[in-house]
């Protein structure tokens, strides 16, 4: 067996949120292999961000150990190997389209710059071409997260997590970008981890997908997904597709029934005998 090139060994995390704290993570495990596209779903608040956050190095765990390529989070961040795109494209409005690309070198220059992808580039790769000097407010929302994209992975990172990236976009666009993000993954080989409350979306992008159990969040289940590369809209009318969403909604609300009053709970039929 391959060791792991992300994994988290029974994470847990709480806040402080005086006068108690809350514990949001509840000793995670997990692990992609190198290369791999894993997705993350669950219930609103199950501590999905968080876990994201904790692997960037943004926040540290309260308990267990996280590694990427077997460093600790801290030291890839210091090697700027580590791509985040935030559910809310965070650019900077006075910058064009390739300096928010650049901007990233920039800062890394400072710090003795590791090697660094061509932004001219990049813009092609997530179909920016002819953009490259329009402001962020020239933009449409699918847009300004190509550029969030095209600028996580200006500094060739090792991993990439994607928080919802697609989640205010419309149905059709965000298909769309599905598809792009597919396209510039298999091209850049990231390990990749995305959170989404999407099961279609899962199941279409990753080779495996994890299910959080509500706060604190704990992965329930792992679910690889049988689907060949590269994927296409077309697969989602398989049948192998609706197992697998099928697979994903059976863990998700299996937990969702059990955390019911016992009212609501669905009755057992009686038995014959
Ligand atoms: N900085 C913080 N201080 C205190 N509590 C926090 C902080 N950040 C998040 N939380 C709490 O941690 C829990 C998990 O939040 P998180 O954003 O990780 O969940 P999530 O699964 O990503 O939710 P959603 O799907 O709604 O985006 C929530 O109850 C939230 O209130």
């Amino acid at each position: 067996m391959r060791e792991p090139h992300l994994e988290a060994r029974q994470v847990s995390h709480q806040f402080r949120l005086k006068p108690q704290s809350i514990t949001v993570l509840d000793q995670v495990d997990l692990q992609l292999q190198r290369g791999q596209f894993g997705a993350l779903i669950g219930p609103s608040g199950c501590g999905k961000s968080t876990l994201l956050r904790l692997i960037a190095d943004i926040l540290q765990p309260t308990a267990g150990t996280l590694t990427i390529g077997g460093d600790p989070p801290s030291r890839v961040r210091k090697r700027h190997a580590i791509g985040f795109v935030f559910q809310e494209a965070t650019l900077l409005p006075w910058r064009t389209v390739i300096d928010n690309v650049r901007l990233p070198i920039q800062i890394a220059r400072k710090s003795g710059l590791p090697s660094a992808a061509s932004p001219q580039e990049l813009i092609r790769l997530v179909g920016l071409e002819g953009f490259e000097q329009a402001l962020p407010s020239q933009l449409s929302g699918g847009m300004r997260q190509r550029v969030s994209i095209a600028r996580a992975l200006v500094l060739q990172p090792e991993v990439l997590l994607l928080d919802e990236p697609f989640g205010a976009l419309d149905e059709i666009t965000r298909q769309r970008m599905n598809l792009e993000l597919l396209r510039i993954w298999s091209e850049a080989g990231i390990t990749t981890l995305l959170v989404t409350h999407s099961i279609a979306e899962a199941v279409l992008m990753a080779d495996q997908i994890f299910v959080m159990s509500a706060r604190p969040g704990r992965i329930i289940e792992q679910v690889p997904v049988p689907l060949a590369r590269p994927r296409h809209l077309g697969l989602m009318r398989e049948q192998v597709f609706f197992e697998t969403e099928n697979r994903v909604r059976d863990a998700l609300f299996t937990q969702e029934i059990a955390q019911e009053p016992p009212s609501l709970q669905p009755r057992a039929l009686p038995t014959q005998v």
